[in-house]
């Protein structure tokens, strides 16, 4: 008998997960969503093998139970589960963004025949839905578990076992440790992101061609502001000590940097953008989240025309998608290095296959 894994919210990370189980795993897998739109889509995009009729099928028949669904609505499911006759030793687990509140929950509804480890991906972009779910978007990326009550090693053993086609790095943690980690590299940053939006739209309405000159610096740091409003409502709402312990100490910041401004004192404000430069470049570069990875590869070519579209031609011919591209070098009568970047590593070494084929030299530092 296949064993059944039962995911619960068909969104992006529900879809995503679905898919990067199925790529490695022979296990029946089966959505649910509480949106027969999204559902059916699941089923239709092949994320899924079976959609539940309701949660209480879906919930009876699995061996583990993946609840993909706003922070809120996690609680509440965690709640609705505890009343349902699940299997014996089903393990549950979540991908929220908090874990504090959603701990407490499992701790004080499951009794002794469910696991329950808390789980999140430390990946995933501001895209919704089932339609923008990819197999390898967690890839590289923290995926961060806390262990429950019941939870003993072989159940977390089980729990990366099937989650092993992520390709994500895991790492257990305590939920208080979490929240606040992922308070300063992930929430806090939502809300200045949204925050500088709205100064733009309050400029707009007396400048409205300010509208035109956001781009570049403006459009990158304010990408996160285009995610779920529901998602991040309850991500501030269930971290809401952390998120008040740094809106104190950000005043603070922003109080000094002020008063550099205000005394116009030009050596202050050189260090302090020279300080945060270089913290910024010694960051990890590989780690997925709140920077995103690039699997790069390089490749000497030649100084001549036309090379850069044979590289690109030879990838779009294998429909390899390129992120990034870059001219390292070029001058006359030398070599020039071509950097590409790609989506995964499954990318990066197709590419680097083909490019071999057509006697290109490729390497990967
Ligand atoms: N978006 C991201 O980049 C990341 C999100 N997360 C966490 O993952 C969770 C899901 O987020 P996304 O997939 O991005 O959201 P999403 O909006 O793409 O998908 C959520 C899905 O849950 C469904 N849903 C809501 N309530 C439900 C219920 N009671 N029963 C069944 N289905 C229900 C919705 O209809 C929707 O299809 C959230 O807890 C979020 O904090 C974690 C890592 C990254
Ligand atoms: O879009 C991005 O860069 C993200 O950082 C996405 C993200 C959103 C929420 C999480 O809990 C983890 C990752």
């Amino acid at each position: 008998m296949k064993r059944t894994a039962f995911v619960v919210g068909m969104g992006l990370i529900g879809g995503s997960i679905s898919l990067a189980i199925k790529r490695d795993q022979d296990i029946h897998l089966v959505g649910y969503d509480i949106s027969a739109e999204q559902l059916h889509m699941a089923k239709a995009l092949g994320v899924i093998d079976e959609a539940a009729s309701s949660l209480e099928e879906g919930a009876q028949a699995a061996d583990f139970i993946i609840l993909a669904v706003p922070v809120s609505k996690t609680i509440e499911l965690i709640e609705q589960l505890s009343t349902i006759p699940l299997k014996q030793g089903v393990i549950v687990t979540d991908v929220g963004s908090t874990k504090q509140d959603i701990a407490a929950a499992a701790d004080n509804h499951f009794g002794d025949n469910v696991c329950f480890i808390g789980g999140h991906p430390m990946a995933g972009s501001h895209k919704s839905g089932v339609e923008a779910a990819k197999a390898h978007l967690f890839e590289n990326a923290f995926y961060l578990l806390a262990p429950g009550k019941n939870s003993e090693p072989r159940h977390i053993i089980a729990l990366q076992n099937l989650l092993k086609g992520t390709k994500a790095r895991f790492l257990q943690m305590e939920p208080q440790q979490h929240d606040k980690l992922a308070g300063t590299v992930s929430h806090f940053p939502h809300i200045i992101a949204a925050s500088l939006v709205h100064q733009l739209k309050k400029l707009e309405k007396t400048d409205p061609e300010v509208a035109q000159l956001a781009a570049g610096g403006f459009r990158d740091i304010t990408r996160i502001a285009s995610a779920s409003p529901v998602m991040w409502r309850d991500v501030l709402l269930h971290n809401k000590e952390e998120m008040l312990r740094l809106f104190a100490e950000w005043q603070i910041e922003m109080d000094s940097v002020k008063e550099m401004v205000e005394r116009c004192d030009g050596k202050a404000i050189h260090a302090y953008f020279q300080e945060a430069k270089a913290f910024r470049e010694e960051l990890p570069q590989r780690e997925k989240g709140a920077i995103p990875a690039f699997y790069d590869l390089f490749v000497d070519v030649p100084d001549h025309p036309g090379v850069i579209s044979d590289v690109t031609r030879i990838l779009a011919n294998k429909e390899i998608s390129i992120t990034n591209i870059r001219i390292l070098e070029t001058r006359e009568d030398i070599m020039g290095v071509l950097r590409l970047s790609f989506r995964s590593e499954d990318d990066r070494v197709y590419a680097q296959e083909e490019l071999k084929r057509h006697m290109y030299e490729t390497y990967t530092i």
